[in-house]
């Protein structure tokens, strides 16, 4: 996996939004967004077809920009859709199975620390998910954070593992996390709840974009 694809993550769902998600999505894309997650949970998610079609439209957009298009968790969707690839934690179904679904579409799989890094690669991951980094407010069953130590941690051990880094994240935190050994950033509300999405996106983008040439000087 090219690792600049994790730069700048965004993940959404309809109940994130409080405006219509393909606005969003559009705003984020134009912003500089590298990669995207349709993460349609909560109270009022969409189901069935209605979750479908959102994601379909959602997918639509993605593909005009090339902007790889994940679906969170559900396997099935991803492969009804033909998406680019699938991201599981460790409650979801088992990485290694959803490997064998997928072929070679991109597999993300959540870890909280080393041992779980080790068994995403040892299953045939693409790109681990490390969370959540800071206290988060749009994950109601994240575990307790981890903070910017366990990048550090895990950048020592796994030299190579592509890690985008999520829970919490900010403009005021992102240079931080890539410092700290982060390929990425992976944010729902910094920018969802932007008053300016397009703006804030491009500020984020360049945050890790000018953290991560330092990191390479
Ligand atoms: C990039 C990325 N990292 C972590 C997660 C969290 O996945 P999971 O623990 O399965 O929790 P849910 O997102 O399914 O609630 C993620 N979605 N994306
Ligand atoms: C989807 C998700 N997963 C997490 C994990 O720790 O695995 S934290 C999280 C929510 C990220 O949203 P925000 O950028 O608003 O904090
Ligand atoms: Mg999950």
């Amino acid at each position: 996996m090219m690792k600049h694809m994790l730069s700048l993550y965004f993940i959404m769902g309809s109940g994130d939004c409080t405006r219509d998600p393909l606005t969003v999505l559009d705003e984020a894309i134009q912003g500089g967004i590298t990669m995207f997650q349709f993460r349609e949970k909560g109270k009022k998610a969409l189901t069935g077809l209605e979750k479908y079609r959102l994601a379909e439209k959602l997918f639509e957009r993605c593909k005009d920009h090339n902007i790889p298009f994940i679906v969170n968790d559900d396997v099935d969707l991803a492969l009804a859709l033909q998406a680019d690839g699938v991201h599981v934690g460790q409650d979801d179904e088992e990485a290694a199975r959803v490997r064998d679904r997928i072929g070679d579409k991109y597999l993300g799989v959540s870890v909280h620390n080393l041992a779980e890094v080790r068994q995403a690669l040892a299953a045939h991951a693409d790109y681990v998910g490390l969370g959540p980094i800071f206290p988060t407010v749009s994950k109601d069953d994240a575990k307790q954070a981890c903070g910017l130590a366990m990048i550090e941690h895990i950048r020592t051990y796994e030299k190579h593992v592509p890690l985008v880094a999520i829970g919490g994240i900010t403009e005021q935190t992102a240079r931080q996390v890539i410092e700290a050994g982060a390929d990425g950033i992976a944010v729902i509300s910094a920018i969802c709840r932007a008053e300016h999405i397009c703006e804030q996106t491009k500020r984020l983008y360049e945050t890790v974009m000018h953290a991560k040439r330092r990191g390479d000087g």
